[in-house]
């Protein structure tokens, strides 16, 4: 309480105790007084929750208001609201009923500069009143201006009604461009009204079809960017400032330094007052708010245009079903926690939409991503080419299972064919140096199945997997052996890198013996420099320069 100071709401004051039955003058209403002075343009809700809020003398010299909360709150709204909404198009020469249904259910909200109200495409959910500020209907592409948006005007109306082609989605992205002071109606209880009064949906749906046609034949303002393109959030924005749940009166407090220091504010003093108000940091905590749109006193200025009604506690549940918007944060409080965190501080700041503030940002994600795309596709080719060869694999394993018997009985003299080291071993491209081929078989292009592997540098842990390969052999066969069993007994040379030994496989053969062993002599898949010896068989084999074997 103490930090409360007056603010020039003495109009708006005289309205509440007017309406409350009591006048400026009998002091009785000095509760209110700090209450309004901490809100100017508190709503009724608010100044009950205020008033609750008070030390508990104050609170029993208001527990009668309190009592009536019902009847005054929709005086007040009416009286507040009803002349707004009369001057607005789409209500206008509608049943006096109708418009006092929606008085009771409007909701004010404030936006900033920037700020994204509605997108394109989103499922609409609620319709605005702008009661102060500029909006922009903007094309697309966020830069071309459809259509501006001034004090008077509505919008929203085509998807809550369904009357787009795209049924309940938002035809156009409406942003704010300075702070913008709009009223909130819920597609639920206008539908709720629209029940009880069917002439005055007749009535709205010709307005919001007419009104559709022009916008299909209106030529498009100037495109004029007033923010970049990636300034506004990604969803449509919660309002910053909203009236609902409560606050203590000294949360609602902001001095006048901290509103300088605002230069967003300043900026939009020319559509507010710059007297104090409530919608800072501070006056937007957390757990709730109590502040109104309406940032000014505007009781000093018109108690017509000033305050508005609150929503009931039945209101609250039914008025604000999750909309993308609010989905986008964890709750309008939290997210949008006052004037400084505008929609920058926003991109910056979450991690889950990144967005970027400048062009420049914007191209190099781009870039980032063109190159992130490149890489996956590699992979991913790589990846294709690894499983065709497996699956060549497996299906030749399955052809020659029937052979394999007979292969088995029969002495495998034939080394010629030797086998390669499955593709598995090799962990980095950089191993590639030391590869060597056999005069196995050509898988698949680009395989390197039938590289051979320097047993040099992977003895040490690798089972391989070779696959012996001419008609006779175990084509089709992998023969598993653990490299440092055989490296032992290999005809590694001082100096020379033994590339790979080989095994044959087969019954008559010698297990883990080394029958292959190819020596480069000067570097490997040089074929002159590369032979292939075969102790055991008595055969040799080249590489040719494409790094095939070839037996001789
Ligand atoms: N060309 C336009 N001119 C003015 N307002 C528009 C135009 N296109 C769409 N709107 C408004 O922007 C709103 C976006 O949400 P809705 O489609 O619900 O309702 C839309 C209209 O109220």
């Amino acid at each position: 309480m103490k930090n409360c100071r007056p603010l020039r709401c003495e109009g708006f004051h005289t309205h509440v105790c007017h309406l409350i039955g009591y006048n400026a003058s009998n002091k009785v209403s000095e509760i209110g007084e700090v209450a309004v002075q901490c809100n100017a343009t508190i709503l009724y809700n608010d100044f009950c929750c205020a008033v609750i809020d008070l030390p508990r003398p104050y609170t029993l010299r208001f527990q009668h208001l309190l009592r009536g909360e019902n009847k005054l709150k929709a005086e007040i709204a009416i009286n507040v609201h009803l002349d707004t909404l009369r001057r607005v198009e789409i209500f206008q020469n509608t049943e006096a009923g109708f418009l006092c249904e929606l008085v009771l259910r409007l909701r004010p909200v404030l936006f900033s500069p920037g700020d994204y109200i509605c997108r394109k495409g989103e499922v609409g959910k609620e319709m605005y009143i702008v009661n102060r500020g500029r909006l922009q209907v903007v094309a697309d592409n966020g830069k071309t201006v459809l259509a501006t948006l001034k004090a008077g005007s509505y919008f929203g109306e085509i998807s809550i009604l369904n009357m787009g082609t795209a049924g309940n989605r938002r035809t156009a992205s409406v942003r704010s461009v300075g702070y913008s002071d709009l009223f909130v109606l819920s597609k639920k209880d206008m539908w709720d009204v629209l029940k009880e009064y069917p002439a005055a949906r007749v009535r709205l749906e010709a307005i919001a079809v007419k009104r559709l046609e022009k916008y299909k034949r209106a030529p498009l303002e100037k495109a004029r960017c007033e923010f970049p393109v990636a300034m506004g959030r990604c969803q449509s924005t919660p309002g910053l400032v909203e009236s609902r749940g409560r606050v203590s009166l000294e949360d609602m407090w902001i001095s006048p330094i901290d509103l300088k220091s605002t230069h967003a504010y300043s900026t939009a003093a020319s559509l507010f007052s710059p007297s104090p108000s409530p919608m800072t940091p501070r006056a937007m905590p957390g757990t709730g708010v109590l502040v109104d749109a309406n940032n000014v006193p505007r009781g000093a200025e018109s108690p017509i245009s000033g305050a508005s009604s609150g929503p009931s506690s039945e209101d609250q549940t039914a008025r604000a079903p999750p909309s993308a918007a609010t989905q986008a944060s964890t709750g309008r409080q939290s997210t949008h926690s006052g004037m400084t965190c505008n929609s920058m501080t926003q991109l910056v700041s979450e991690g889950t939409t990144p967005l970027f503030g400048t062009h420049e940002a914007l191209l190099a994600e781009i870039q980032r991503l063109r190159e992130r795309l490149k890489c996956l596709e590699t992979e991913n080719a790589a990846m294709s080419v690894k499983l065709n060869q497996q699956q060549w694999e497996v299906e030749h394993r399955l052809a020659d299972g029937d052979q394999s018997e007979l292969d088995d009985a029969r002495v495998f003299s034939d080394t010629k064919s030797i086998g390669s080291l499955s593709q598995h071993l090799f962990e980095s491209d950089e191993d590639e140096r030391y590869y060597g081929t056999c005069n196995g078989y050509v898988s698949q292009p680009g395989s390197k199945s039938n590289l051979l592997l320097c047993s040099e540098c992977d003895q040490k842990t690798h089972t391989c997997t070779y696959r012996p390969q001419t008609p006779d052999s175990h084509a089709g066969r992998y023969v598993e052996e653990r490299i440092d069993d055989r490296h032992h007994s290999c005809l590694q040379k001082p100096g020379e890198a033994v590339l790979s030994a080989f095994v044959p496989y087969g019954s008559g053969s010698r297990g883990a013996d080394i029958v292959a062993a190819i020596v480069p002599r000067s570097g490997a898949n040089s074929a002159d420099n590369v032979t292939s010896i075969l102790p055991n068989a008595g055969a040799t084999a080249t590489l040719d320069r494409q790094g095939y074997g070839r037996s001789r």
